[in-house]
């Protein structure tokens, strides 16, 4: 059975912090099929990415699902490795039919489970990678059995500075990416390479970056990232944030351009506009923008309250999900010997326990917004007085 979030996420989330019983495995969602979602804008090197994944001799079979936009299939026929599957998700519409598309395929991709070890999703370089990312949050039963591993993006060294200007996809599959290549670094000049990692930077501070040339890149840091695992992610970023800011004046779309609109809850309505806390004494405000792109993070060292954060969390996606891409987090809840952790795309969100903290580990809970027009203050305000 499926029940559509945002109605859903309510308890599910709130109960899968509360259940301290049952399968632990269930919990941790580790034997969850990985899903690495592939993006980049068009002729960005995706395609090659892939061949080079599946090429390797990692004795791992993936499914690939290859999604094209308004095309014939092309992309399929170029895909190489005669042992893979290749399923073809041909729309027009990206925003809603995909899904549909998306789901109808990893379910009778699953109904087979066993036989192979993950999933690769090729994206089309016009697709805003936030529906097929939302895909493995809202369907129960593809939620169940799989989890989004990471976003990849590759971008063009030579172009990306181009597409950031008129093409909003462009700057929305950077913000959502956990691990970027930045490719065709052939063809430009040290200095050019360091204006568009730049601008990368301004955009999305968090990802792991890696210079390529044909997409050449060792396959695990690709596959199997964990975005759920934010450690990482997180480690970089004081380094990042030291970076400069990028003052582009780009116009991107605005809070309405998300193709995902049709499952908004508005129900709510935010009501934590208490200003206090402007001072970084709970480790604080880091935030890093390019006029309309922003990531924002906050962490405090004392304990959160389950039953205060997630009405606080779930109303803030209700009422700033449309400008808010992504959302990560790790919390320390009082009374919970686990690590929570939590991602969102827009105002789907999705949670789990994921392993006990350890004895020497700081319990300290992070969050990290990704979007445009943040309400900074209010929304650290409202993280900081989740404290238990
Ligand atoms: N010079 C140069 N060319 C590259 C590099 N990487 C890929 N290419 C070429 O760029 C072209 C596009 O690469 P693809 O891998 O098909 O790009 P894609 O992102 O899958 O493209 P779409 O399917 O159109 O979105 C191909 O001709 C590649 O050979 C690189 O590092 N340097």
């Amino acid at each position: 059975m499926r029940r559509p979030y945002p109605e859903g996420v309510r308890s599910p989330l709130h109960a899968r912090a509360a259940a301290r019983t049952g399968d632990p495995m269930a919990e941790t969602g580790s034997e969850k099929i990985p899903v690495t979602v592939l993006t980049g804008y068009l002729g960005a090197g995706k395609t090659t990415l892939l061949n080079r994944i599946l090429s390797e001799p990692h004795g791992k079979k993936y499914a690939v699902i290859v999604n094209e936009f308004g095309e014939i299939g092309i992309d399929n026929d170029l895909v190489v490795g005669a042992d893979e599957e290749v399923f073809e998700m041909n729309n027009g519409c990206i925003c809603c039919t995909v899904r549909g598309d998306l789901i109808r395929i990893i379910d009778g991709l699953l109904r087979r489970k066993g036989q192979f070890d993950g999933i690769i999703v090729e994206t089309t370089g016009l697709a805003d990678p936030a529906p097929v990312a939302q895909t493995f949050f809202v369907d129960e039963e593809v939620g169940a059995k799989t989890k989004l591993d990471a976003v990849v993006t590759v971008a063009d060294a030579k172009w990306l500075s181009d597409r950031l200007k008129d093409a909003p996809e462009a700057k929305n599959q950077i913000a959502f990416a956990d691990v970027i290549l930045l490719n065709k670094t052939d063809l430009v000049s040290a200095d050019e390479l360091a204006e568009v990692e730049g601008r990368i930077r301004g955009i999305n501070p968090y990802a792991r970056l890696y210079r390529t040339q044909k997409s050449q890149i060792e396959i695990e840091k690709v596959l199997n990232q964990g975005a759920f695992d934010l450690d990482r992610i997180l480690a970089l970023e004081p380094a990042f944030l030291e970076e400069g800011e990028d003052h582009d004046h780009d116009h991107t779309c605005g809070p309405d351009c998300g193709h995902d609109h049709h499952h908004h809850d508005h129900g709510h309505h935010h009501d934590h506009g208490h200003d206090h806390h402007h001072g970084h004494s709970h480790g604080g405000l880091k935030h890093y923008h390019d006029e309309e792109m922003q990531s924002v993070s906050f962490s405090t060292d004392k304990l959160l309250d389950p039953d205060k954060f997630f009405p606080w969390v779930q109303n803030v996606v209700a009422t700033d999900g449309a400008n808010i891409l992504r959302s990560k987090g790790i919390l320390a809840f009082k009374d919970d010997p686990d690590r929570f952790v939590f991602q969102g795309v827009h105002m789907i969100l999705d949670g789990d326990h994921q392993r006990p903290w350890k004895p020497d580990e700081p319990q300290v809970s992070r969050i990290v917004f990704i979007g445009r027009h943040l309400p900074t203050e209010k929304l650290e305000s409202g993280f900081l007085s989740c404290v238990a």
